[in-house]
């Protein structure tokens, strides 16, 4: 176990996935450098994590860079170019041609069609409902029914309207989508900007100042500082904490804070919905499902919503790799993940015996990622509710004190994404470089009239923070005068 005397630090991190690591990285190029990343887990990464399965790399977590070929270039599609990580586009607009039923048939193109503008109109008059408040019963809302109005509303709510429009990734950045395919896996960027600030060799973070395995279970916050716990037993003390955990993780009670955070940030934190989705990887010993451009994803339609519904197959990624992935989200996600992986391959079995016939060879080997039920997780991304107002948005960001919050749910107009933490990290960083200069410029104030007015005692007891603006600045060159 690691020395339990007390380690200090200007500013402590909580995390190191994207919004983590990018925000160190911003601290340090703005001269602040005495720095600690507390991570959890035993590796960096966060949601963004690959896996070796089937002799290729599977992302498990995030696996597209969202929002490419637009106006503006998307930060994380400009860092993947840097770094050359290898992409291939997706073509999400033919899965809704690919629509099997339960005896394999695949449904006409008119029939899928209409069925999707169905669903489009009937998700627009609900929004328009929700807009007014004024309930409305027409045949327009009243829920789907049949398989294939369930699986066309699945791909629609679950995936392409998953957020509500206009949809900012796609506005600023882009529609297309690219699936990251690199043996080294999308953490690869976040290597790569690591060791632009930390010390590294053959690959690896060798830097004393990033602390694996190390699950922080107590904030203890005054005015003076904030004294950090983990579950090891180590104390840590900064000036300043950034805490990057995701929203699940923050609803849960795996961090304590005492002083207990004000109401009004525990609110925004309970008003933040985790979404739940899972990526189930199938290796074959050959494959027997189309190929071809525009066969990449296809589709089971059955008569229970979001059953095995969304399939991929991975042959434009790694060809001759035999592997097909089925997306489940939030209640049927959370189902699979409290089954064995046997039941869930004999679930998917099933499924793929339906739509291509008996003769189908069994899967040799199965994955199922447990973002769900892991503690430094719970849950796979943000979603914010339909109609976010501007209080929410802020309170989210708002730091308590000298606890900054960073990480994809952070992120008014990206959360959720990938781009969306790095920003995230980017945001909070700078505002606390605004916060260190304005302190230092207090303190010299302070002394400057020490003699004259008398101190105001510091308390423990901070019960009722108020609401702090979170600064931003543009041009922070002037900071490293400062520190
Ligand atoms: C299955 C899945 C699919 C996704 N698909 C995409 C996609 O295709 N494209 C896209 O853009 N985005 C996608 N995302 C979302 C994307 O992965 C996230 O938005 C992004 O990675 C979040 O980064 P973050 O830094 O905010 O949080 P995280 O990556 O969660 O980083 C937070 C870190 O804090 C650590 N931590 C938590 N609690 C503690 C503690 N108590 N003490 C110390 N450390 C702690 C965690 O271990 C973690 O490393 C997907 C996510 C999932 C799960």
């Amino acid at each position: 176990m690691e020395n339990p005397t007390r380690t200090r630090c200007s500013v402590l991190i909580v995390g190191a996935g994207i919004s983590g690591i990018t925000a160190a990285k911003v601290l340090a190029e703005n001269g602040v450098e005495d720095v600690v990343i507390l991570e959890a887990a035993d590796r960096i990464g966060g949601r963004i994590r690959k896996e070796e399965f089937g002799g290729v790399t599977v992302e498990l977590g995030a696996g597209w860079i969202a929002g490419v070929g637009g106006k503006q270039m998307n930060p994380v599609w400009e860092l993947a170019g840097r770094s050359n990580l290898r992409t291939c586009f997706s073509d999400y607009s033919n899965a809704r041609y690919n629509i099997y039923d339960t005896t394999g048939k695949i449904f006409p193109s008119g029939v899928a069609a209409e069925s999707y503008n169905k669903a489009v109109e009937s998700a627009v008059a609900k929004l328009r409902n929700q807009d007014s408040n004024n309930p409305v019963d027409d045949e327009t809302t009243t829920g789907p029914k049949s398989p294939i109005d369930l699986a066309i509303d699945f791909i629609l709510h679950d995936f392409e309207m998953a957020e509500v429009e206009p949809i900012s990734t796609y506005v600023d950045f882009g529609e297309k989508e690219f699936l990251v395919a690199d043996e080294r896996g999308y953490e690869h960027l976040l290597y790569k900007m690591a060791e632009t600030f930390l010390f590294t060799q053959q690959g690896k973070i060798l830097d004393t100042r990033l602390k694996l395995n190390k699950v922080v279970r107590e904030l203890q916050h005054c005015e003076n500082g904030v004294t950090v716990k983990t579950e090891d037993g180590c104390i840590y003390e900064a000036q300043y904490v950034i805490l990057s955990p995701s929203i699940g993780v923050l609803q849960s009670n795996l961090i304590y804070f005492s002083p207990p955070l004000p109401r009004w940030k525990t609110e925004a934190i309970s008003n933040i919905d985790i979404m739940v989705y899972t990526k189930v990887f199938l290796n074959f010993p050959h494959k027997f499902w189309p190929c071809g451009p525009d066969k990449e994803f296809f589709i089971y339609a059955h008569e229970r919503r979001g059953y095995y519904t969304f399939w991929q197959h991975m042959e434009n990624a790694y060809p001759g790799s035999n592997i097909l992935v089925v997306t489940l989200t939030n209640g049927e996600s959370k189902r699979i993940k409290a089954q064995s992986d046997e039941e869930t391959m004999r679930e998917a079995m099933e499924v793929l015996r339906n739509m291509f016939g008996h003769d189908i060879p069994d899967a040799v080997d199965i994955l199922v990622p447990r973002w769900w039920n892991n503690r430094f997780q719970q849950g796979s991304y943000s979603n914010y509710p339909v109609y976010v107002d501007r209080k929410l948005v802020d309170d989210i960001k708002a730091p308590v004190g000298r606890i900054f919050f960073t990480g994809e749910h952070t992120s008014e107009k990206f959360n959720g994404y990938v781009h969306g933490g790095y920003l995230s990290g980017i945001d909070t960083s700078k505002a606390l470089l605004q916060e260190m200069l304005a302190e230092k410029e207090r303190k010299t104030e302070n002394h400057q009239s020490f003699l004259l007015e008398p101190l105001l005692a510091l308390s423990d007891a901070v019960f009722d923070i108020p609401r702090q603006l979170f600064l931003r600045s543009s041009n922070l060159g002037f900071l490293k005068a400062i520190l």
